[in-house]
């Protein structure tokens, strides 16, 4: 039989949360962490259940000398209680008034704290070890009045104590960490938590911690420091997603012992296992329409967030139809010409209390369409990602969205999915997307490719193009050169995309021929007021951060021209 060490007495929180992790195990209950640790080190059991956070107390405060004291094995697993603490009575007259004396575990004082210091600031607690033992004690006694007991209701029930408030620490959960002497195995949603040896003072060493694993797009879950007892040096204890058979974490760490902190052996990794989610999620599963590259790239990320995600497309054998029963967001993500056709067919079939997300670079008929077909009570809300499927991360990239009165719960999940991962939220109506769109993307893509006409009508080659560029020309023709080495679809779509970006190419056409006119006719002087009328709207603050940048570009491509 499985033998699993926690903190006793029976039926304590921890009790209860080793009886979660293996109902059938042989439960052995210790006074004492270090007890516990040592028994476990000793391999006298095979697993340990200690709390190491609750969410009113913070973190537990002994959990740097809790790791200290487990000399071998890993954190293998969590397990997250909810505490419910009411306040019991033993006499049928005492009330909340009445009470002079307060009887309680430590750490239970601790989570209640708000409630104690609103209601009963005055009281004596008396903070004990053995919750059954004081309340037999004082049954024995026999001076019961004014004393009251705070625990789990089904203790002081099971000790036919009266409850006079029941639930007085609200979302107060505890985190309990499972300690194996095997390391456990990568599930794909997992984390991994290390600590320091006391660490020696170097300027920004905590910033360049940090930093490295910021630079890999790794997100840090928890970050403690404490100062080593003894010598006062810092010491970390930090927590980041991803297994340590990760190479990106690994390395991450190999790299922090060998470049960052340049000594060996100031790193213990105490065990990877599968993430813990103290934060609160509503969505369970995503389910997408449309199977093609930025499908995948965000199926791939939501699944790393925990997420069950459903992958659909005109020949998967689950149908479109089927999946959108069984998630809680749907994701439109098919080509932008294809989106609303989809819409109508898929969109009725959403039930209320889901979400409908579209993927997708066209924003005012798409949501137009959307609204129309489905029902009211289903969120909607569009994100136009400015980055493509080859992107490696969503950090400090540009993400669109479109908030509609509908966007809920559900749309502020996927958002935040999107924050956590670094990306950079910007807000738009449906036509300021589409207006700006038609600057950011829709203009230069048909400028790149009638660009790249021209140079093949009048046959002009690659070194042509190298031996006569100049640092002005470069630009377009990387622009141009972008657009005609990815996916020709992707950017047909773009230019294919109607609303308030059309107007955009338009008023553009209408310039080019009046600029050509004014060249043609060699008006030298109109054609430097205009250029000087453009500087005036663009403004020298604009003019200048731009030509710095540009000079910095310079500094590299220049070389290569
Ligand atoms: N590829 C990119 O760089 C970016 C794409 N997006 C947006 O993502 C969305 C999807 O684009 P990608 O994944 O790149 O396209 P893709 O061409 O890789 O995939 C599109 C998917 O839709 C399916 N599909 C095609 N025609 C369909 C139709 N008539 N009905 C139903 N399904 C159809 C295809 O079979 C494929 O599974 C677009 O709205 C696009 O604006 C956004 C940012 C970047
Ligand atoms: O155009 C680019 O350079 C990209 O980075 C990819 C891209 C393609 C389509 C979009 O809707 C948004 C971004």
């Amino acid at each position: 039989m499985k033998i699993i060490a926690t903190l006793g007495p029976q039926q304590s929180l921890s009790w209860q949360a080793a009886v979660h992790f293996d109902s059938k195990a042989d439960v052995r209950a210790y006074t004492h962490v270090k007890a516990l640790l040592d028994a476990f080190v000793r391999k006298e059991v095979e697993y340990a259940v200690l709390p190491v956070y609750n969410t009113r107390e913070g973190d537990k405060r002994q959990v740097f000398r809790f790791f200290d004291d487990m000399k071998a094995g890993y954190w293998v697993d969590n397990l997250v209680l909810q505490a419910h603490q009411s306040l019991g009575v033993f006499t049928e007259t005492d009330s909340i008034e009445t009470l002079r004396m307060l009887i309680g575990q430590r750490e239970v004082f601790q989570q209640c704290a708000e409630f104690i210091e609103k209601y009963l600031p005055d009281i004596t607690e008396l903070s004990v070890q053995d919750i059954n033992q004081a309340i037999n004690e004082i049954r024995k006694g026999g001076r019961t009045e004014g004393k009251a007991v705070i625990n789990s209701a089904e203790t002081l029930r099971a000790h036919g104590l009266r409850i006079i408030e029941q639930d007085v620490a609200p979302h107060s959960r505890t985190r309990y960490a499972v300690l194996g002497h095997v390391a456990a195995p990568l599930t794909g949603y997992d984390a991994t938590a290390l600590i320091t040896e006391p660490l020696d003072d170097r300027v920004g060493l905590l910033v360049d911690i940090l930093n490295e694993f910021s630079r890999r797009g790794i997100n840090i879950l928890d970050m403690r420091t404490e100062n080593d007892i003894k010598t006062q040096k810092l010491r970390i204890y930090l927590e980041a997603e991803g297994h340590i058979q990760n190479e990106n974490l690994s390395s991450a760490i190999a790299h922090l012992e060998a470049k960052v902190i340049q000594q060996r052996g100031m790193i213990r990794v105490l065990g990877s296992f599968p993430r813990v989610d103290m934060r609160t999620k509503y969505i369970k599963s995503f389910g997408f329409i449309g199977t093609g590259a930025m499908s995948q790239w965000f199926a791939q990320r939501l699944e790393s967030e925990g997420y069950e995600v459903l992958l659909t497309g005109r020949t998967t054998s689950l149908r479109p139809e089927e999946m959108i029963d069984q998630v809680d967001a749907v994701v439109i993500c098919v080509p932008i010409s294809a989106t609303s056709t989809t819409i109508r067919q898929y969109g009725p079939l959403i039930r209320a209390g889901k979400a409908l997300i579209l993927l997708a670079g066209e924003s005012e008929e798409t949501i137009k369409t959307a609204l129309i077909s489905t029902s009211e009570a289903v969120e909607l809300m569009l994100v136009h990602n400015l980055w493509g499927p080859q992107a490696a991360t969503m950090k400090d990239k540009n993400a669109i969205v479109v908030r509609t009165a509908r966007s809920g719960v559900f749309c502020s999940e996927f958002e935040a999915f999107l924050y956590k991962h670094g990306a950079e939220i910007i807000y738009d109506s449906p036509a300021k997307h589409d207006l700006l769109m038609g600057i950011g993307q829709k203009l230069p893509t048909v400028i790149s490719v009638a660009l790249a006409m021209t140079l093949n009508e009048n046959n002009i080659t690659s070194d042509d193009i190298a031996s006569h560029c100049t640092l002005t020309s470069l630009y377009p023709i990387l622009a141009m050169s972008r657009v005609h080495s990815q996916n020709s679809r992707t950017y047909a779509e773009i230019m294919a995309t109607t609303g308030d970006s059309r107007k955009i190419v338009l008023d553009f056409v209408k310039n080019l021929r009046h600029v050509i006119q004014m060249a043609d006719a060699a008006a030298i002087a109109e054609l430097c007021a205009l250029i000087d009328r453009n500087a005036t709207h663009l403004s020298s603050q604009f003019l200048t951060a731009r030509m710095e940048q540009a000079m910095a570009v310079d500094e590299v491509l220049g070389r290569m021209i």
